[in-house]
């Protein structure tokens, strides 16, 4: 189609026309934003003048309390009013700029053409009769990403609509100007794509909307499963589809559910702040975010010291690079399955009639109730009740002894002593305190007898709440002991098939709880242990779950998860070929369907956007089944491999290839590590002169330039330019560690330059056609 063309005009005008609505909707909402401000300017200045005030007496008060309740209602309905404008008024400011990206002429069966523009918003005309714009999420958008020129249908809740598009056009607007525009066979073509794909690397992950493809569409507006395994390779856009998922669900369900019922769970807080302004681009509150380390610290890091699982993979890291095999292996793999599950399940059984463990009660230094007590109460409770339930029991009969105790303590001598010592501020405290329970009249603190009888109360109150808060915190079993006993002698576990190195595992195990520290293999089964035993602490109102990078969690924690969260439904994202988690290696991920026993819907996909063609062709060869990967075809040069036998050399040479692919235009260019370890010793060598930023934390945020990082921080995000630092770490090659240099290599959009200090068994199997080997003299 050339410029000038007649289609050109039509279109150019028809941008024109839309602009003019817009720009009179700007207008429109701007005067009733403006009354709707000084309406609330005025209602806060006048906030009293409206309102009676008379509190004489009780019908008085009552009435007083309606008229408050009445106006700051009226207050908040405006002040919701105008947050709602401002939110129009900015996604107009977004149309105009760029108000649709697509159009489809769609001849419903029996009725006539329709033009159908769409953009990330819908705008009708300035009567409100009909649409000038769709929102991309409306019924009608879908057949846009779905179908080609030809036959078509539309799901609506009424019905199926079926019909035939005549025309499918792409449109490319740029500051309210038609830059490009093209006619497009297939489901979004390529030119668009390809001017997309290309653009530089950002701190900020951006919308799809305008490119949206087939398969992805059909995770996006998927409804109909409750569990949803995405298994997707690398920059398949795994993350781009959950992200738009979540915008087309708050669309589809606007009037059911909020952006505060849905949680995305993500690998660490840089991925949180690397996908935070999708959704606000796309005029949608962000929804919750959490990683599962947050959840476990909040729930444990006031009993145990906790290992993060970037401290769990450094250790299996160390071992590895040093040639000494996985740490830990057999105990993670353990502990982390199903079957560790169902042991728990099996203890938790015996426990109801035999092997609880209780703390004792210490009141002022001295033991009021025992634990042996609190366990002779425990299983005279009717042993088929649930163990939450009898625990239950068990904390109201410990509150009702509590208060005998109370009662007791009020009588002794300390409690006198005490009450006669106490400092002017605590006198203060308990005047104020008791006036405020109503526990005396005006004449009692001139009384010196019922005031000194008060005071007794208060100083046991006082002292005896601090164990009644215990109690109700469950402080009186003795979980971590509870837990241990899976792991004593005394404990027979029958007919269950145990780990080879079972005895080690143990002991361990023990060892670890008596110095309160808690491995990641274990944080989870204690959680669950403590919840079987506590009662479950359920989120009700959460309506979806997302789980990103999900090939990192475990069955076991999953499973967990899963219970956390009764009412919702879940989303998992994944690549199987990324899973670089000691508990994953070599096992099923909760991203396979049998584990799931039939209950999930399974979605594929195998195209690969980030890179370019020869990258995704490199990447693909570093893994046994690559084979099913497929590029999307986007040119670039050949991946470098660089040769470099001694530091100082290397050294030269990384400087020199960053510096190169600066000068071409990249901004945001990683050297990945195998650890941190590596990372220290990358940054030591080339840090300063590239002006780098070592990122070692995962709460460090995302930021462009030159960023030094092992790879596990670097999941889930993208670099203009990835700088290998060394692919011949002897940790790569050790099972599973193929995995992480595919993790590392594929977060290159444009550009991937490996550098091996050694040779390297691990690229001797890709076709040397694949890539350029480079000897560091040809710099
Ligand atoms: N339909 C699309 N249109 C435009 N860009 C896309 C599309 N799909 C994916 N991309 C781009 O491809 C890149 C990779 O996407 P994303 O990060 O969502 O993939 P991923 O599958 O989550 O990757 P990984 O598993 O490697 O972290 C991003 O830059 C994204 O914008």
């Amino acid at each position: 189609m050339t410029r000038d063309g007649n289609e050109w005009s039509v279109e150019r005008s028809r941008i024109a026309d839309v602009l003019k609505v817009i720009e009179t909707k700007k207008e429109q909402l701007l005067l009733n934003t403006t009354s709707l401000k000084e309406d609330i300017i005025d209602l806060r200045k006048k906030f009293w003048d409206d309102v009676t005030v008379n509190f004489d007496e009780v019908d008085d008060a009552v009435e007083t309390y309606a008229s408050i309740k009445q106006q700051s209602e009226l207050l908040s309905e405006r002040e919701r009013s105008h947050g709602h404008y401002h939110k129009n008024k900015q996604l107009l400011e977004r149309m105009e700029k760029s108000p649709y990206f697509g159009r489809i002429d769609f001849e419903e069966e029996g009725e006539g053409e329709e033009q159908i523009y769409i953009g990330v918003s819908s705008l009708m005309d300035e009567k409100e009769e009909y649409f000038l714009v769709y929102d991309w999420r409306a019924p009608v958008s879908s057949m846009y990403y779905d179908f080609e020129p030809g036959p078509a249908h539309y799901l609506t809740p009424s019905g199926t609509v079926k019909g035939e598009i005549e025309l499918k056009r792409q449109f490319v607007i740029e500051n309210s100007q038609l830059a490009g525009m093209f006619n497009t066979g297939i489901t979004i073509g390529d030119s668009l794509l390809q001017k997309v794909l290309g653009d530089r690397a950002s701190s900020q992950m951006k919308s799809i909307v305008a490119t949206i493809q087939k398969e992805q569409n059909a995770i996006i507006r998927n409804e109909s499963s409750r569990l949803l395994l995405v298994q997707g390779v690398a920059g398949s856009g795994k993350t781009s589809a959950a992200m738009q998922r979540v915008a087309y669900l708050l669309y589809r369900y606007r009037k059911q559910i909020g952006a505060d019922q849905i949680l995305l769970f993500s690998p660490n807080q840089m991925f949180s702040s690397y996908v935070a302004a999708v959704l606000p681009e796309l005029g949608e509150e962000p929804m919750q975010q959490s990683t599962f380390q947050e959840y476990v610290s909040k729930r444990l890091d006031s009993e145990f010291t906790l290992q993060t699982p970037f401290e769990q993979l450094e250790a299996s890291l160390a071992t590895k690079a040093s040639g000494a095999g996985p740490y830990n292996q057999e105990t993670v793999d353990f502990k982390s399955s199903v079957y560790y599950k169902e042991m728990i399940d099996h203890y938790l059984t015996q426990l109801s009639t035999n092997g609880m463990k209780f703390r004792n009660l210490k009141f002022r230094g001295e033991v009021v109730i025992t634990a042996e007590e609190i366990k002779e109460y425990f299983y005279q409770l009717d042993p088929s009740m649930k163990m939450a339930n009898r625990v239950d029991l068990v904390k109201d009969w410990l509150f009702s002894e509590l208060k005998r105790i109370e009662k007791e303590e009020q009588a002794k001598d300390w409690a006198e002593e005490e009450a006669g010592l106490l400092s002017k501020e605590e006198y203060h405290q308990a005047f104020q305190q008791l006036e405020r329970g109503h526990n005396f009249d005006e004449e009692t603190f001139d009384d010196f007898e019922k005031e000194e009888w008060l005071l007794r109360n208060w100083v046991v109150k006082r002292r005896i709440d601090s164990l009644r808060r215990k109690v109700a915190d469950y402080q009186f079993i003795h979980i971590r002991k509870v837990y241990g006993g899976m792991f004593h002698d005394s404990y027979s576990i029958q007919n269950q098939k145990l780990p080879k190195s079972w005895e080690i595992i143990c002991n361990r195990t023990l060892r670890n709880l008596q110095q309160r520290y808690l491995p990641v293999e274990d944080q989870t089964p204690y959680l669950y242990l403590k919840d079987q035993l506590e009662g479950k602490k359920v989120n009700t109102s959460i309506r979806y779950v997302f789980m990103d990078e999900a090939q990192d969690y475990s069955i076991f924690q999953f499973l967990y998860i899963k219970e956390l969260f009764p009412h919702a439904q879940f989303t998992l994202l994944g690549d199987k070929h990324q899973a670089i988690y000691s508990h994953n290696h070599g096992q099923k991920t909760i991203l396979d369907e049998q584990v799931h026993e039939g209950k999930a819907t399974k979605m594929e996909l195998s195209r690969s956007y980030r890179s370019t063609k020869p990258i995704v062709d490199f990447t693909k060869c570093l893994l046994k089944d690559g084979a099913e990967i497929e590029a999307f075809n986007r040119d670039g040069q050949l991946p470098r491999v660089w040769k470099t036998e001694r530091n100082t050399e290397a050294k030269k040479a990384i400087i020199d290839v960053v510096r190169s692919r600066q000068k071409e235009g990249h901004k945001t260019i990683a050297i990945l590590c195998y650890s941190l370890e590596e990372s220290k010793l990358a940054y030591e060598l080339v840090g300063e002169e590239l002006d780098a930023a070592l990122i070692y934390k995962e709460t460090q945020s995302f930021q462009e330039g030159v960023l030094i990082l092992p790879v596990y921080l670097a999941k889930g995000i993208e670099f203009d330019g990835v700088v290998v630092y060394n692919a011949a770490n002897p940790g790569y090659q050790f099972e599973g560690g193929h995995l992480m240099l595919y993790t590392a290599c594929t977060r290159a959009m444009h550009e991937l330059d490996i550098f091996i200090h050694n040779n390297c068994p691990i690229l001797s199997g890709i076709p040397v056609e694949l890539y350029m080997k480079k000897e560091t003299a040809a710099l």
